[in-house]
């Protein structure tokens, strides 16, 4: 694809972005998270990916929802990366796998378990999805910034978020429990849907990629209260800042 061209999901021309991108799944977190930036202004819009920009001192960062789930966001990081982005963060909501988790409580990510189907189309299981350590030290320095209360860790990234969430009622209740228990027992952190798909495709094209989420209880989603995004959005934005204060990627062959 060249960068005049339009690109087929997000609807993006190369003039369209910049370097930088924040990549929520969810299209109502889009707008919000640019409107911390300079200069916020809609892009463009089609299916569940919608896009908005602004600036960061200085540096044009996009914000594009993925939709749930990793087709759709390995989509949008194959068509943001063939526009030339080479930093993008994942930024949502997971549940957590820690009992002593305190609901709102961010999770910076280290890495993803592949406990899902897309990436298995790029890479063997073997393959690891892990995050940039670019991005993960910028989040950390974002998150202490905004006075965040955050841990660090590994996403569990799954493709049924009731398998997850209600796994009692499913045909296979013992398989699921059992596999869960050995993600948390293996360290595990929060459990969400996107992270793996971000974080292997993102190797794979060469674009620096992390991720941070908020941890909100399946209770606390069921109440339908909003989980209190503030730290979340400061702390994605502010990385973002951090990236470009240090200016040049550190080359992965170099
Ligand atoms: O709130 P977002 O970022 O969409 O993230 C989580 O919520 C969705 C499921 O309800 C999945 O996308 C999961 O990853
Ligand atoms: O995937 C998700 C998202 C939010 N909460 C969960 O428990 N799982």
């Amino acid at each position: 694809m060249s960068t005049d061209q339009l690109a087929h999901h997000l609807h993006l021309r190369g003039d369209d972005v910049g370097r930088y991108a924040l990549l929520p799944s969810n299209p109502d977190q889009v707008a919000p998270l640019a409107a911390l930036m300079d200069a916020p202004e809609f892009v463009a819009r089609n299916r569940e990916f919608e896009t908005w920009r602004g600036t960061v001192d200085g540096e044009t960062v996009v914000v594009t929802s993925t939709g749930v789930g990793g087709p759709s966001t390995a989509l949008a990081v194959e068509e943001l990366a063939a526009l030339g982005v080479d930093t993008m963060i994942r930024v949502g909501v997971s549940g957590s796998m820690r009992p002593d988790t305190r609901n709102g409580e961010l999770a910076v990510l280290t890495g993803a378990i592949r406990d899902e189907g897309t990436t298995r189309q790029y890479m063997p299981v073997e393959f690891p999805a892990i995050a940039s350590i670019e991005v993960v030290l910028a989040l950390q320095d974002a998150a202490n910034r905004a006075g965040a209360t955050y841990r660090c860790g590994l996403a569990h990234t799954k493709d049924s978020y009731y398998g997850e969430t209600e796994p009692a009622r499913m045909p296979m209740a013992a398989a699921l429990t059992e596999r869960f228990e050995t993600w948390r027992r293996g360290g595990a952190i929060c459990s969400e849907m996107e992270t793996a798909a971000a974080l292997v495709v993102g190797s794979v094209l060469d674009v620096r990629m992390g991720g941070v989420v908020l941890m909100w209880s399946r209770e606390a989603i069921d109440t339908g209260a909003a989980p209190p995004a503030e730290p979340l959005y400061a702390t994605a934005v502010g990385a973002v800042r951090t990236l470009v204060a240090a200016g040049a990627r550190t080359a992965r062959d170099a």
